[in-house]
């Protein structure tokens, strides 16, 4: 890819120059302020600047174990430097979480298809911080941030993801020894899929089935050992690999793991929330939900990185678009440039709009978390239903929304965006995975859903209910009328929140006519879709009232012209999402023919205005060139260049005349068949 950033391709740098607003402005704001960014830039710099990285190399065409061997090759180049500038800031947590949050992001262009030390940065390091006492703390954090062991969480099994109660993996307790035993007692119950376990990490955080004084006390949290420190040899009673390639994630090494009588001392089942006496009398946490807790912490990451996702994704096909020039739109007229048609426009500006209101929600959804810990450190663990219904909510929109909008942005780039160097798969393939990990995302919504139906009886019964789901309240208010429709962002927002309390009710009303013939169990399951359409519609209500409320509090702080912009943002992100939920609002708000009309004109408005300041937007998001990693998205716009630069290096262009010429085609062609 060309790196010489003053020969700016001209249609790009036309654009650019068309730009209203201070695009240094919007990157403060993305990344929290002038001195994030700043550290973000020294930090990316610091890392991709190593010659010892060879990010020349295309690992993308290497074979499974040599992309995996050079992942691994690469993260310990990383990890080193990572230590020394650890040191050089000061050496505090601050400073090591700091540039863990900057490393994520660059860690993706070093590593394109996975980290394969990423579970034990994220789910091992946080499981051990959140949910040990005093001692095992002090046993086990220093090993694990100066990477003496490593470990991952082996929560799967081959027959279990979602149903997590039916782990089948057993930790028995024997008070004589002080040991538990840990077995794998069928196929299903080997651990399966857990990152980094199958070649890489050395330790795992291991969910079982606690049996103490004969009883089953639930799944609880164990840190096992599972290979020699010096040889790396699996232990004995340790059965353990790697599971095979993948959609992608092909260098994360997701492993599988068996266990047969394995013995694990007192000291390492996790005692933060449940407790074994050593006499083995189990005493139940506060709420059996406590353990669950990495997973709630990683959810709420996930915002973020779906954002980040999708502003990649719209950044390298906003560029793309702004140079490829086909198809006249008058018959006599140059070729324009694609984004001038204006589906093109509709498949790319809501995506940039999405990336801007998901990172008001990772914010929002952040501090909201770090709120409700706290009060959890002091004991008050009222407020945890309603953060694990909304990260459940969250977790599976964005990361629906990630998906579709990546896939368009790959489709906006014609046959360019199909070609790897495009950038685009592995973006693709991440938010994919993310639909799946960390809870499937339809659990996920139902899960959410039960939250709302809770809420909505609530309501019925004149409780009282949470701030964000207090719109429940004005449908139950409305007694069956429909909220009138009115053509303003919080028109909008009214009106999906009347789609979601709508459909919620028709939820709760298919549960409540079941149930005259069935469990409550099976009619909810036979209202599962009704449910999850509610909580989809609950997660937009949430994250358009969150965009309003942080959109509004950044106009107030930002210069005019970046206020008009995030005006112009907030309302095509409202006007694509009252348009592609039209079929439920109809259901539930009187809007005309005339409405609809209106909006879809209003749609156009919008995108004549983010016209000029997409490109800024764009930029403002800041991915350089080595992490944006594009032909079609670099920063110079040089596309044609870039691509016939790529299509040189292609392994099979190393020679004139490849061998099965000679092999194969030849005698074939000379045989006469
Ligand atoms: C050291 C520096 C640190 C720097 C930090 C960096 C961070 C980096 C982040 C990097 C980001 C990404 C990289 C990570 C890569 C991750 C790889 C993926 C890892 C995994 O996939 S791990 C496995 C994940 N597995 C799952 O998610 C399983 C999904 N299933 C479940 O969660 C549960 O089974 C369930 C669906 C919730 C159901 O549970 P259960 O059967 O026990 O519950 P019931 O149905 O009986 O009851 C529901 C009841 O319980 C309440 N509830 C459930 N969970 C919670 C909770 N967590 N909190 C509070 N309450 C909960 C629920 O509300 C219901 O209540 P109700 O009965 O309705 O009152
Ligand atoms: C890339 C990747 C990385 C992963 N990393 C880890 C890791 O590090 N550690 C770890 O422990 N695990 C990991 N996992 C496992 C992951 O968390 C599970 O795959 C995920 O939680 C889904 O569970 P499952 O595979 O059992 O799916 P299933 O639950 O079997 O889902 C199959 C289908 O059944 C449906 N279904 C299941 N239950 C219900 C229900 N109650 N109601 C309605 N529909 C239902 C689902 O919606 C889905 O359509 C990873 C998975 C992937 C893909």
């Amino acid at each position: 890819m060309s790196k010489n950033l003053s020969i700016v391709n001209k249609d790009l740098k036309e654009e650019r120059d068309k730009i209203n607003f201070n695009v240094e402005e919007f990157t403060n704001w993305f990344y929290g302020g002038a001195e994030k960014v700043k550290e973000k830039k020294y930090i990316e710099n610091y890392f991709l600047s190593d010659k010892d990285l060879n990010l020349e190399l295309d690992t993308s065409y290497l074979s499974y174990k040599d992309k995996y061997e050079e992942a691994v090759r690469r993260s310990i180049v990383v990890y080193k430097k990572l230590y020394k500038l650890h040191n050089e800031m000061g050496g505090t947590h601050e400073d090591f979480v700091k540039i863990m949050e900057n490393l994520r992001f660059t860690m993706g262009a070093i590593n394109p298809e996975g980290n394969p030390f990423v579970l034990h940065f994220s789910m091992f390091a946080l499981t051990i911080m959140n949910m040990t006492n005093d001692e095992q703390k002090a046993e086990w954090l220093p090993r694990i941030f100066n990477c003496n062991i490593l470990g991952t969480y082996a929560q799967t099994e081959l027959g279990h993801g979602t149903y997590i109660q039916r782990l089948e993996t057993t930790a028995t307790y024997d008070p004589k020894t002080k040991e538990f035993t840990l077995n794998s007692p069928t196929l299903t119950s080997y651990k399966w899929w857990p990152g980094n376990l199958g070649h890489t990490v050395d330790h795992a955080i291991v969910m079982a089935q606690l049996y103490s004084q004969g009883k089953c006390h639930g799944i609880q949290p164990f840190i096992v050992q599972l290979r020699d420190s010096e040889t790396h040899k699996p232990l004995p009673g340790i059965d353990i690999g790697d599971i095979g390639n993948k959609v992608g994630f092909q260098t994360v090494n997701n492993g599988f793991l068996g266990f047969k009588n394995v013995k694990v001392p007192y000291k390492n089942m996790l005692m933060k929330n449940s407790k074994l006496l050593e006499d083995g009398t189990f005493i139940k946490p506060k709420n059996a939900k406590l353990n669950y807790g990495t997973m709630v912490i990683i959810r709420v990451h996930m915002i973020i990185d779906a954002a980040c996702r999708i502003a990649k994704a719209t950044t390298i096909a906003l560029r793309y678009s702004l140079v490829r020039r086909q198809s006249p739109i008058n018959p006599n007229e140059i070729e324009p440039k694609i984004i001038e048609h204006i589906t093109q426009q509709n498949k790319i500006f809501p995506g940039i709009a999405k990336a801007v209101v998901f990172k008001c929600m990772a914010d929002y959804l952040t501090k909201l978390h770090l709120s409700i810990t706290q009060e959890g450190n002091t004991g008050n663990l009222a407020r945890m239903p309603e953060l694990h219904a909304l990260s459940c909510c969250l977790k599976a929109v964005c990361t629906n929304e990630d998906a579709k909008t990546v896939e368009v942005c790959r489709l906006s780039c014609g046959g360019h965006g199909f070609l790897r160097s495009a950038g685009l798969d592995d973006v693709y393939r991440n938010s994919t995975a993310a639909q799946t990990y960390e809870g499937e995302n339809t659990v996920m919504l139902l899960q959410a859903a039960r939250f709302l139906i809770k809420s909505f009886n609530e309501a019925r019964n004149g409780g009282s209910l949470t701030e964000g789901v207090k719109y429940l309240f004005d449908f139950i208010g409305r007694n069956g009328k429909r909220e009138i429709f009115d053509n303003s962002i919080n028109g909008i927002l009214r009106a999906i929140q009347a789609a979601a309390a709508g459909r919620t009710y028709i939820a709760w009303k298919h549960i409540e006519d079941d149930k005259r013939h069935n469990s409550i169990e099976v009619a909810t399951n036979l209202a599962g879709v009704h449910l999850t359409k509610a909580a989809e519609l609950h997660g937009y209500v949430c994250l358009l009232q969150v965009g309003i409320e942080e959109i509004e509090k950044i106009i107030r702080n930002v210069s005019p012209a970046l206020g008009l912009v995030f005006k112009n943002i907030l309302e095509l992100f409202a006007v694509d999402l009252i348009l592609n939920k039209i079929g439920d609002v109809i259901q539930h708000v009187d809007i005309s023919n005339e409405d609809i009309e209106k909006l879809e004109k209003q749609m156009e408005t919008l995108f004549k205005f983010f016209r000029t300041s997409a490109i800024g937007v764009v930029d403002g998001f800041d991915f350089s060139d080595p992490i944006i990693d594009s032909t079609l998205g670099s920063y110079d716009g040089n596309v044609y260049e870039n691509l016939i630069n790529a299509a040189r290096k292609s392994p099979l262009n190393q020679e004139d005349v490849n061998r099965t010429f000679h092999l194969y085609i030849k005698p074939f062609m000379k045989s006469n068949l």
